[in-house]
């Protein structure tokens, strides 16, 4: 039978015990499982800490501990010293035949006391956590954050949750996780992914075609957009590639939208023109090349260059400047049915005007919004204050009240689409975090949507691409290098 760990996927906590469920229900028992997940906890607790002098385990009541039981039985079993510190698990479960299997008796959670040489693995809670853990496992966590004991953790730190990716109060902080089966968002979302450190999936022995989930949330990856990137062919012309146009904005602030441009164009559209307005077409020109201009001055101008249907994305926002002309020309886009990245001071633009956004954009999906942290607050004030809510979910409210698709940027970027298809993209490198580099998405983006593909791929192909470029360039990196750097892969 194919055994599996789903890469590609996410699980709530919730799908995850569901998978568990479906499993057991299959006719793999849960004690089979739990031997399994603790196997992998101990093989890579001995593989990353081969010179451990102790391994202390802390277990809590349910299936966590479980783990960390099994754990402790056969670390002792290979000779490993071994303590148990924790809460006893309660009769008649799988944890509690578990915890049998090991002879250490359970000592007090509270008598922990680091020593040089401990290595802890954290079984105390992990997709059963609902809320912030008690005062003594909190002092214990203290006292092992302060001794700078290394925490192997069993599917999350205790502390973290695994939805949301948010410690529910104090939290362990694991020098690494082993988590079983498939990723939860907690993993990938920050801080949890730090909180993880690194981050192990083990194959426990589930059945691959029951490792699934009815929820469309993945890890952002070819898996998502290969099969829609646009394709060379060898009869290809230039505007069969797509033509982009960035609205560019005034004298001071133009080089945002060439920086765009200059990425709509390294990844692969035909052609790319700025819309520039009269007063800074001069300043333009002394910059660009192989990229060309076109003089907008106003709406009428925009609905005019508009005529010429081969212009089938733009992007508006990136050092733009007047927030009503960014309303208005949005408006022109939308009534004239193109594909719209809107970014930045267009963002800015519709602080407090959504619903009106929402309203010119209903209909087939045509825009994307682009906004970091702050943008989004200043968008979204509302879903932002949500505590309840994690970022994916914030993403996908925002995309269902605009009908767009969102990218909501930072470390943890999640690209939600309007119908729930979610995506975190959990591996830009932090030197990403460069004055213009979001100037560099923006076009990314818009030169795949100009290359026609489904708005959604676009979205999620220009995030991962962004992210490898910034990899390859290395740090130190600008947004010019990396606007350089970006590239279609071969397809
Ligand atoms: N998915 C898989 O593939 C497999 C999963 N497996 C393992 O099962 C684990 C999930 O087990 P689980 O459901 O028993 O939950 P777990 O995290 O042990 O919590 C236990 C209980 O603690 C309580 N509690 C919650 N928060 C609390 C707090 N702050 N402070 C105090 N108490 C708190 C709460 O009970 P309550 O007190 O609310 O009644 C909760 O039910 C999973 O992480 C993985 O390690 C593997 O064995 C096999 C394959
Ligand atoms: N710590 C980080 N790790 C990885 N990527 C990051 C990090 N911080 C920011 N980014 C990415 O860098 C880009 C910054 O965009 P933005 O904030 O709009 O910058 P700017 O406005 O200067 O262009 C986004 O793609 C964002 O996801
Ligand atoms: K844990």
């Amino acid at each position: 039978m194919a055994m599996a760990i789903n890469t590609t996927l996410l699980f709530t906590p919730e799908a995850m015990a569901k998978v568990d469920a479906r499993v057991i229900a299959s006719g793999i028992p849960g004690p089979e499982l739990m031997r399994a997940a603790g196997a992998s906890v101990v093989a890579c607790l001995l593989s990353s800490w081969p010179n451990v002098a102790r391994a202390v385990v802390l277990c809590g009541p349910g299936n966590n501990g479980g783990d960390g039981h099994i754990a402790a039985s056969l670390l002792a079993a290979f000779g490993v010293p071994v303590l148990r510190h924790g809460y006893a698990p309660r009769s008649g479960t799988d944890a509690a035949a578990a915890s049998a299997t090991c002879e250490h008796a359970i000592l007090p959670l509270g008598d922990y006391r680091p020593l040089a040489g401990d290595v802890v693995i954290d079984a105390l809670f992990g997709a059963g956590l609902d809320r912030a853990v008690g005062a003594e496992v909190a002092a214990v966590i203290g006292r092992i954050a302060e001794a700078g004991t290394p925490v192997l953790a069993i599917d999350l730190p205790s502390g973290l949750s695994g939805r949301t990716g948010r410690p529910t109060g104090p939290v362990i902080s694991a020098e690494r996780t082993v988590t079983f089966a498939g990723l939860k968002p907690g993993h990938v979302l920050m801080p949890g992914r730090e909180l993880c450190g690194v981050t192990t999936l083990a194959d426990i022995g589930m059945p691959a075609r029951l490792v699934a989930s009815d929820d469309p949330l993945w890890i952002n990856g070819p898996h998502l957009y290969g099969p829609t990137l646009p394709r060379r062919e060898a009869a290809d012309h230039k505007y069969s590639r797509g033509h982009l146009a960035v609205m560019s904005g005034p004298l001071i602030s133009g080089g945002a939208a060439r920086l765009s441009a200059m990425a709509g164009l390294r990844i692969g559209a035909g052609l790319v023109t700025l819309g520039t307005p009269p007063g800074a077409v001069m300043a333009q020109s002394a910059h660009l090349t192989a990229i060309m201009q076109h003089r907008v001055g106003s709406s009428a101008d925009l609905a005019a260059w508009l005529s010429d249907p081969r212009l089938s994305a733009l992007v508006l926002g990136p050092g733009f400047g007047d927030l009503e002309k960014a309303r208005d020309y949005a408006k022109v886009l939308a009534n004239a049915r193109r594909y719209l990245v809107l970014d930045a001071d267009g963002l800015t633009a519709f602080a407090g005007r959504t619903g009106e956004l929402g309203d010119m954009f209903a209909g087939e999906t045509r825009l994307v919004i682009t906004p970091h942290e702050g943008e989004f607050r200043r968008l979204f004030p509302a879903i932002a204050e949500d505590e309840t809510l994690s970022k994916v979910d914030r993403a996908r409210q925002a995309a269902a009240l605009l009908n767009a698709v969102v990218v909501y940027k930072g470390a943890d970027t999640v690209i939600a689409a309007s119908d729930g298809r979610a995506a975190i993209n959990a591996d830009a490198p932090p030197w990403l975090a460069t004055a213009g580099s979001g100037d560099v998405l923006s076009g990314v983006i818009g030169g795949l949507l100009a290359q026609s593909m489904p708005i959604f791929e676009a979205a999620c192909a220009g995030v991962a691409l962004h992210g490898a470029a910034a990899s390859q360039a290395g740090p130190g990196m600008t947004a010019e290098d990396l606007a350089g750097l970006v590239r279609p892969p071969a397809v």
